[in-house]
This record gives structure tokens, C-alpha cells and sequence, in this order.
């Protein structure tokens, strides 16, 4: 607390003790907060039945009704599977302890189910049916650790007001904490492990984003991160699911050492029933987030004191070093762009929302590209921001909350994004007034990559189940900090092939540790940092489904108009809005058309909301050499990028791999 005038409250209950509270001695009459009470009721205090409690503890056990249990017993139907609670708790605990298991050790940590601090409240132990609280020795084979297993929203609030510092309830409700040192992702410090399976089926070398580890170093990180979170008097645990697809449905058990980290993932990960959670059994993967705790830089292949390491075979990822939340979604993204692929569905690095005619539409990007902001759209039902699956059945969802980037958030311009930030959501690194806990979104002195995790169905028009039927278009965002792309154009099938492959964006200050200005960067499906395999790969199953389901392909730049960045300015959030309208509408798709020089895109010459003039950049610059300039500086730096997959067939068919390399830039 600090030394501040009391408030209002403050004021009135420190007057109540005396006889100025009253108001009968002539003194200025006190205002309460309370306006239907009268002044003449304050001191008297027989206004309700007196509570059914003779003491404070059993004032307080009155306080919490017991919940139905997280796995309940099944009724009539399911009654010949229906095993007792005390012996559900007791597979719990063990699954558990088998996750958090040294590989050294025979046998797993003993865990206590419960929040340390408040003993005797129906805990659970592994291996030793009675457990005595007493026990303080601090040597790793006799310690337990407590487990505190899928807590609601409202108790991680708690857990993480008491022990993690610089976690607040803003003003809106929403949970406001800090990532630590590291505020985006770390995509130098990923590790993939080789191994004979891995060696055939994943992308290596050069251009790839899985730098490779061996076996041996990832389990000394492993027991590294194991050690970690079993020294703790308590970790947190999630199990969830990934994919709406039923059929495509992963389990996925989240350790961490933080309630921030495990409300985030209620929030982002999709969140099971209590039926569903009843037949959860083992994992299909696990995250141990240890990331308060470093890696040792002695360690084999390890370049700083953060390593994100990735085991397909054991199923398993280990975080050290970094407690950016974002790390541990963006890890399972990577995940499902290995086993998707495996069972021919794609996996996207993409928003997308749906139509009232159930037109779906899918907004490919990268960070800070407008993935999430152009698919909350008050008039569309939302699918999801970023992370998607195309399979024979149409779109899912791999994801059950929204992670939002929130700097220079404004009500006006995004009135939904805004009115999710409330209770439950959490809040990353913004900075708030220390006494109205107001959040400034304008603020960036912690990050410029402040973000907003809220499960999805905060956002009025989500569509739950988040699943639709085949997309009819496929916008490509890029955040053109050159300032020399369209604000729109209309690919051919060869065209969208060869910007999906380029991945080409100014990446935005902040998501990645270290890029702290606008800088053009080239990431393969709009995503290489979440690739798996080659990127001819994913392009190929893009190609044969954008055919297939006759699906339009569209290039919308989100960034720079009127100049470069620095000269010109961000194209209007407005503008772009209409223009995807306008794309959404079917009236972009019969347009009039002309082509540009260079980029060879196929521009509209009118779009209803939006200045005609702006449609081709070239009139936007005032000084016309240096559009011309630029323009052949991004075109070079295109070709120079596509150079790497020139030798690359895309699918069968080496028609289309011609055509796409024809349909990059001349000059
Ligand atoms: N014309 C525009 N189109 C899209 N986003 C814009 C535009 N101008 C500014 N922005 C801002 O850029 C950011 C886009 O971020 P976001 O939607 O979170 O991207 P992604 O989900 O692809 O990482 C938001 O802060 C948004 O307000
Ligand atoms: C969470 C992220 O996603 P995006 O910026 O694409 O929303 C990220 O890239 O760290
Ligand atoms: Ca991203
Ligand atoms: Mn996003």
C-alpha cells in the first residue's frame, strides 16, 4: 500500500467510529457511498436474521458450497463405468506424478492435491495414503509438491493476486500481470529434437525454424524443467483439448509454476466438460513450463539462458527461460503443423470467421498483420484468430480463446476486442494507473507486444462450435512497411501460391524478442516459425483444397500507403475494413480490374467506402521515382527470397510449380 489519501470509504469508516457519524452534533453531514440508506438507519443493526454461524471458521465453511465434482459420477445410463471419486482423485494424482517424474527417479513426486496455504481441504496424495502436513524437509526424494489441477478463472485470480508480483485486477475485471524479461517470442531459442522419424519427415537446414537438438540434451533440459516445478511448493495443471474437429480432438496437460500461465491456457486451449474431463486418461501431449528457471548455457546447443524444446516422439515440450505466454500456444501450433499434415489436414497460421450465408473467409498473416482485428467483425460469426485446421469436413478451430494484441487499443475502433477485456481475461504487460487500476493502451513502456488471451465466446457473435464449411476466400495480410503493395488485390490460383510460399510482411515491432522497428521479412505459409515440414508441403494441400472448393485468393496490404514507413502513413483501419467487406460481399470478385507494373496484381479501380485513389499506391506518393525506386527494391527482395524454392515441385503437378514462379514479380 502506499501513503495516498484515504478514498471515500476510507474516510466514512474511520468518521463512523465517531460522533460526527452520526450527523446529530450540527457537523457537515458525511456522504456514503450507500444512497438508499437513510441517515438515520446507520447505527442500527437489526435490519436481517443474524447468519447460522457461531464462529468465524464455520461463518467461512458456510461461505463455500461444495461444487460438483470436476469428475462426476455418472447417473442411470453410464452407471457400469461409474468409478467412486475417491478413486478418480486417486488416477489423478497418479497421472500426474507420472508426468512430473524424474526419468532418474523410480517413481513420480508426491503430490498433494490443494493449494498449500490451505491445508486439510479434500487434498490427495500419490504414493502415501496418509499424508501428515508437517512434513517441511527440503530434500527432493521426501518433499511434496501441491497440484493444483484445472482451477477456475477466479481462483488462478487469487493465486496469482497472492504470490506473483505485478499481477493486478484492472479496472475492466481482466487479470493484469507481467511476462518478465522476455515480452514476445524467442524463435532463436527453438528446439527441435532429430531423430530417426524426425530426420525424413520434418524441414532441416537452411531456411528451416527447427534448429535441431538430440535426445540426450532435450531430457537435461527436461529434468531440468522437472526438478524446477517439483521444488515448488505448488505448479499448476491444465488438461485440456486442441482442434474443434472431433474427429482431430488432441489432449494436451500444461504444467507451469504460474496461475498466469495456467489461466491463459484455460483461456486459449479449448476448455473440457466435466464429461469430457472424466474420460480424459493420459495426454496425447505435455508442456512443462519452467519458465522462470533458465536453461544452463553449458548445455549442448544452447545459445542464451532460453531454450523451447520440442521431443515429437515423447510427446513433449519443455520451456526454460521464457515465461512469454505466447511461447506455449504458439508450441502447440508447431505441434499441430506436424501431426495435421500426417492425416492430410492443413494447418493454417490464420483467423477466420463466417457469413450469415455461412461464407467463410481465412486471414492469413503474420504477427501484428491483422490476423485477429479483421476477423472479430461485429457482422461475421468468429471461427477463431489465428490458428485453424482445413480438413475434408471444412474449417476448425484449434483454439478456444483469442490473443490480441492491445497497443493503441481504442473502444471505437474495436468495440468487441475491447468489451472482451474483462473478468477472466488476461491482460499481458500493460501499464495501469496505480490507483484506478485504468489500463492506458496508448502505453507502451513495458512492450510495444501488449496482448489481451479471452476465451473465444467473449466475442458477442463467436460461433461455438467453432467449425464451418470450406472457405471461399483466402486473404493474405501483409503489413507492407515499403508502403508500394495495393491496399487490394485479386490473386490467380498461381499468384496465391507464390505469396502464401513468400510469406511476405514488415514484421511489427515487439512479438519477437529483439525487432524493435518495422523491418520486411519473408516467413514461409505465413507462419515459418511454426512450420514443421517443407513449405512446399503445406503449400501443395493449399492448392488442391483452394481448387477443389473453388476458393478465391486475395492480397491485402494492412500497412503502409502514401510512402514508406516514416514518410507514409498506415492505411485506415476503416478502409480496410470496407475492403474486406467488399471481398466478404462477393462485389470485389466482379470488380473492374487493372494490372500493375512490376507485382503483375490485378487491382479494383472502386470499392464503395474507400477513396479510389488509394486503390493504386502509386498515386498515394508524391514523389513518383521513389515509388518506382521502392517498388523494384521490395520486387528484388521477393525474388531474391523465392529463390531457395526454385528447385522445389509443388504437388504432383510441375505445371503449377512454372506457373508459380511466373507469377512473382518482373522487371
Ligand atoms: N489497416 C489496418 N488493418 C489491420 N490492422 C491494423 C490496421 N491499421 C492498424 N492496425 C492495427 O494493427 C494491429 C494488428 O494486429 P493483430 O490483429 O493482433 O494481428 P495478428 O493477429 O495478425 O497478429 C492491431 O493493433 C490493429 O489495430
Ligand atoms: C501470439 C502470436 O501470434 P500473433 O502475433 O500472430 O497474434 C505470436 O506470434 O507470438
Ligand atoms: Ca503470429
Ligand atoms: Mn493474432
Amino acid at each position: 500500500m502506499d501513503s495516498k489519501a484515504p478514498d471515500g470509504n476510507a474516510e466514512f469508516s474511520f468518521a463512523s467510529n465517531t460522533p460526527r457519524s452520526t450527523g446529530r452534533k450540527g457537523l457537515p453531514k458525511i456522504q456514503t457511498q450507500d444512497h438508499n440508506k437513510k441517515a438515520s438507519d446507520v447505527c442500527h443493526d437489526d435490519s436481517g436474521t443474524p447468519v447460522k454461524a457461531t464462529t468465524i471458521d464455520e461463518l467461512h465453511s458456510l461461505q463455500r458450497k461444495k461444487s460438483a465434482p470436476t469428475t462426476p459420477i455418472k447417473g442411470s445410463q453410464g452407471a457400469f463405468n461409474a468409478i467412486p471419486e475417491e478413486e478418480r482423485q486417486k488416477q489423478q494424482v497418479q497421472s500426474i506424478s507420472a508426468s512430473l517424474a524424474s526419468l532418474m527417479r523410480e517413481t513420480g513426486p508426491k503430490l498433494v492435491k490443494g493449494d498449500p496455504s490451505r491445508k486439510g481441504e479434500g487434498q490427495q496424495i500419490s504414493h502415501h495414503h496418509h499424508y501428515t502436513p508437517t512434513i517441511s524437509i527440503s530434500d527432493s526424494a521426501l518433499k511434496l509438491t501441491h497440484y493444483l489441477y484445472n482451477l477456475s478463472p477466479a481462483e488462478l485470480y487469487e493465486q496469482a493476486i497472492k504470490t506473483e508480483k505485478g499481477s493486478f485486477i484492472a479496472s475492466s475485471g481482466a487479470l493484469a500481470t507481467l511476462s518478465g524479461a522476455k515480452t514476445g517470442r524467442s524463435p532463436r531459442d527453438k528446439r527441435v529434437v532429430r531423430d530417426e522419424t524426425t530426420e525424413d519427415d520434418l524441414w532441416w537446414g537452411k531456411g528451416s525454424p527447427n534448429i535441431e537438438m538430440d535426445e540426450h540434451t532435450f531430457m537435461v533440459n527436461r529434468e531440468r524443467a522437472v526438478d524446477y516445478l517439483n521444488s515448488l511448493d505448488k505448479v499448476f495443471v491444465n488438461d485440456q483439448f486442441l482442434n474443434w474437429d472431433p474427429e482431430n480432438r488432441i489432449k494436451v496437460r500444461i504444467v507451469s509454476a504460474r496461475a498466469y500461465h495456467s489461466l491463459f491456457m484455460h483461456n486459449m486451449c479449448i476448455r473440457p466438460t466435466p464429461e469430457e474431463l472424466e474420460d480424459f486418461g493420459t495426454p496425447d501431449f505435455t508442456i512443462y513450463n519452467a519458465g522462470q528457471f533458465p536453461c544452463n548455457r553449458y548445455t549442448h546447443h544452447m545459445t542464451s539462458s532460453t531454450s523451447i524444446d520440442i521431443n515429437l516422439a515423447r510427446k513433449e515440450m519443455v520451456i526454460l527461460g521464457t515465461q512469454y505466454a505466447g511461447e506455449m500456444k504458439k508450441g502447440l501450433f508447431g505441434l499441430m503443423h506436424y501431426l495435421m499434415p500426417k492425416r492430410q489436414i492443413l494447418s493454417l497460421h490464420s483467423g477466420c470467421n463466417m457469413g450469415k450465408d455461412g461464407d467463410v473467409a481465412l486471414f492469413f498473416g503474420l504477427s501484428g498483420t491483422g490476423k485477429t482485428t479483421l476477423s472479430t467483425d461485429h457482422n461475421r460469426y468468429l471461427i477463431g484468430d489465428d490458428e485453424h485446421c482445413w480438413s475434408e469436413n471444412g474449417v476448425s478451430n484449434i483454439e478456444g480463446g483469442c490473443y490480441a494484441k492491445c497497443i493503441d487499443l481504442s473502444r471505437e475502433k474495436e468495440p468487441d476486442i475491447w468489451n472482451a477485456i474483462k473478468f477472466g481475461t488476461v491482460l499481458e504487460n500493460v501499464v495501469l494507473d496505480e490507483h484506478t487500476r485504468e489500463v492506458d493502451y496508448m502505453d507502451s513502456s513495458v512492450t510495444e507486444n501488449t496482448r489481451a488471451a479471452y476465451p473465444i465466446d467473449y466475442i458477442p457473435n463467436a460461433k461455438i462450435p467453432c467449425v464451418g464449411p470450406h472457405p471461399k476466400n483466402i486473404i493474405l495480410l501483409a503489413c507492407d512497411a515499403f508502403g508500394v503493395l495495393p491496399p487490394v488485390s485479386k490473386l490467380s490460383l498461381a499468384q496465391t501460391m507464390y505469396h502464401f510460399i513468400s510469406g511476405y510482411t514488415a514484421l511489427v515491432a515487439g512479438t519477437e524478442d529483439g525487432i524493435k522497428e518495422p523491418q520486411a521479412t519473408f516467413s514461409a505459409c505465413f507462419g515459418a516459425a511454426f512450420i514443421m515440414m517443407h513449405p512446399t508441403r503445406y503449400a501443395a494441400m493449399l492448392s488442391e483444397k483452394m481448387q477443389k472448393h473453388g476458393a478465391t485468393g486475395w492480397l491485402v496490404n494492412t500497412g503502409w500507403s502514401g510512402g514508406s514507413y516514416g514518410s507514409g502513413k498506415r492505411i485506415k483501419l476503416a478502409y480496410t475494413r470496407r475492403i474486406i467487406d467488399a471481398i466478404h460481399s462477393g462485389s470485389l470478385l466482379n470488380a473492374n480490374y487493372k494490372k500493375t507494373e512490376v507485382f503483375g496484381l490485378e487491382i479494383p479501380t472502386e470499392i464503395e467506402g474507400v477513396p479510389s485513389e488509394i486503390l493504386d499506391p502509386v498515386n498515394t506518393w508524391t514523389d513518383k521515382n521513389a515509388y518506382k525506386d521502392t517498388q523494384l527494391k521490395l520486387a528484388g527482395l521477393f525474388q531474391k527470397n523465392f529463390g531457395v524454392f526454385t528447385n522445389y515441385k509443388i504437388g504432383k503437378n510441375s505445371t503449377l510449380a512454372e506457373e508459380i514462379l511466373a507469377a512473382g514479380p518482373s522487371y
